[in-house]
């Protein structure tokens, strides 16, 4: 799904209005319909439209205008509707100006929130409050009367829908510009913005709705967009054709393990068989192998030379290199240590691999630092950091800078970067980023981080195209984490039941062709 920033969205609307001659009031109204009709099936209050009462919060910008027209909607479907304007009248848009002029026909007044007679009674008993303050024009902390109402309206009780996105809320990041309207629905125009689906804003947003507003459709089809949400539907993994061996569908070479951490390298051995990888070898510290090889069945340890404190030793580097020209993928880093010598490893992987590299936990430590690495890589790199990891790369992972620190770092470094979280964000090398749309919290777990950087190898072990199956990955990493808790709740989901729920999320995505 495409998501398009304020001014992708802006260009937008001034075509539809300037070339194709879309009357801007006829696109409000349309935008309005759905606002109030949102808010007439949240109404907290039984029985029919008549009697309830709603709370209308408006800003002098379209968005406000928006607000004014659902009013006047809401008050043709007989709901007792108050109407508060914030911000200078003097500032109105002409559109919002004539919605005012409608509203009056319509028996009503758009009051000054300042100094309105008892609206904190008014909103704090009324059935559903409508929140047009501000929508993609916002650009600065909010402040003064529209602050005021922001925290007026998230202390009420009446359920609360956003015209176009929740004020507060910045269309292009999902920063929280001061405070955020926290909305129960959000009807957003056209089409989706960034700053919905990413932390913190997605947060704020409760459930999204696409209102068609009246732009056609071939102008939204045609739209340019950098950013797009992995939602149900876009992800599809092709049947297997009947005339196939194990060799067609990825050797998979992970190098990983050590004393402590005998887990996560058969956690992402074990995923990537799940996720379909035809062959897995698993390349661990020779103190570990015996464990691994206990715990493996389908895939295929092998014991590596190892440092006295049981990590990789510098001399395991010549039979990963020497395997590394048989791999299809090289997965490295989950459970690897800080060595030197694991360090000096990863730095060899970069620079002899032909084929793509995984690079997760400590394979991310290992080029942290000494990031101009990844420009000796021959193949292409993908790194999977979580925030912390992403930090010590030198990236800003916090609240809405997340999306464009991503693509920063994945177009500097010609890179995918799979910067985890919720609503986990995948940034290409030409700038795309894509944001996911499964997963959740019940997935904030050891060892989850260990499955997902299987996942991606197997997949990409399988010669999908580069972006298709990292995309997948994430997005079958995180529809399996949510399958689990449905199953197991939430405290109980693990590594290890998210790798056993891969075939159930794995089945939902291949192609009925
Ligand atoms: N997408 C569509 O097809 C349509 C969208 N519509 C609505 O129009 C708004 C965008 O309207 P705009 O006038 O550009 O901006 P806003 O109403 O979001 O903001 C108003 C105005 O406020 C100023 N401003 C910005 N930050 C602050 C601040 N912190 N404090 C005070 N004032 C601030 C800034 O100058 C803005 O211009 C869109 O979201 C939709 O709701 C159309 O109604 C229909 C077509
Ligand atoms: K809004």
């Amino acid at each position: 799904m495409k998501l398009l920033n304020a001014a992708q969205m802006r260009a937008l609307d001034r075509y539809a209005i300037d070339i194709l001659g879309v009357p801007s009031t006829l696109l409000m109204t349309n935008a309005a319909r759905q606002v109030a009709e949102a808010a007439l099936e949240l109404i907290s209050e039984p029985g029919p439209a008549a009697g309830k009462c709603a709370a209308v919060f408006c800003g002098p910008g379209n968005n406000g205008g928006d607000g004014v027209a659902a009013a006047s909607y809401l008050l043709k479907k007989g709901v007792k509707v108050r109407v508060f304007l914030t911000g200078n009248r003097d500032k109105m848009t002409a559109d919002t100006a004539e919605m005012e002029r409608r509203l009056n026909e319509d028996g009503a007044v758009l009051e000054d929130y300042a100094g309105a007679a008892d609206v904190e009674y008014y909103v704090n008993h009324c059935g559903v409050i409508v929140d047009a303050l501000f929508g993609i024009g916002l650009n600065t902390a909010l402040r003064g009367d529209a602050l005021d109402a922001v925290r007026l309206i998230n202390g009420a009780s009446a359920p609360v829908v956003a015209a176009d996105i929740p004020s507060g809320v910045e269309a292009d990041t999902g920063n929280i510009l001061g405070e955020a309207v926290g909305a129960d629905v959000t009807v957003t125009f056209s089409l989706p913005k960034p700053g919905q689906f990413v932390e913190p804003g997605c947060t704020c947003c409760g459930s999204v709705r696409i209102a068609d507003i009246g732009i056609p459709a071939e102008l939204l089809d045609k739209a340019e967009a950098d950013c797009r949400a992995v939602t149900a539907g876009e992800i599809t993994l092709p049947r297997r054709r009947p005339d196939t061996h194990k060799g067609d569908y990825g050797r998979d070479l992970i190098i990983a393990g050590s004393v402590g951490f005998t887990g996560a390298p058969v956690l992402a051995a074990r995923a990537a068989s799940a996720a379909g990888a035809g062959l897995v070898s698993l390349g661990v510290p020779e103190t570990i192998y015996n464990i691994a090889a206990v715990k493996c069945d389908e895939e295929m340890p092998f014991p590596l030379p190892c440092t006295a404190e049981g990590s990789l030793g510098g001399l395991a580097v010549y039979p990963i290199l020497d395997r590394l020209k048989k791999a299809d993928v090289c997965l490295v880093g989950p459970g690897l240590g800080r060595s030197q010598a694991a360090r000096e490893i990863v730095f060899a992987i970069l620079k002899e691999a032909a084929v793509p590299v995984v690079l997760d936990a400590d394979g991310i430590n290992a080029v942290s630092g000494n990031i101009d690495i990844l420009d000796e890589a021959l193949a292409p790199v993908i790194l999977t950091p979580h925030a912390g990891e992403f930090k010590r790369l030198g990236g800003n992972a916090e609240g809405g800078a997340r999306l464009s620190e991503a693509r920063r770092f994945a177009v500097s470094h010609g890179c995918i970067l799979v910067l985890k979280g919720h609503r986990t964000i995948t940034a290409l090398p030409d700038g795309a980023v894509c944001v996911n749309t499964t997963g959740g919290p019940a997935m904030a777990k050891g060892g989850t981080g260990d499955v997902l950087a299987g996942m991606i190898a197997a997949l990409v072990g399988q010669k999908f195209p580069l972006k298709d199956a990292v995309l997948a990955a994430v997005y079958l990493h995180g529809l399996a984490g949510d399958l689990c808790q449905a199953r197991y709740g939430e405290y109980s989901v693990t590594a290890g039941r998210i790798i056993d729920m891969l075939p159930e999320a794995i089945k939902t995505v291949i192609s009925s062709a």
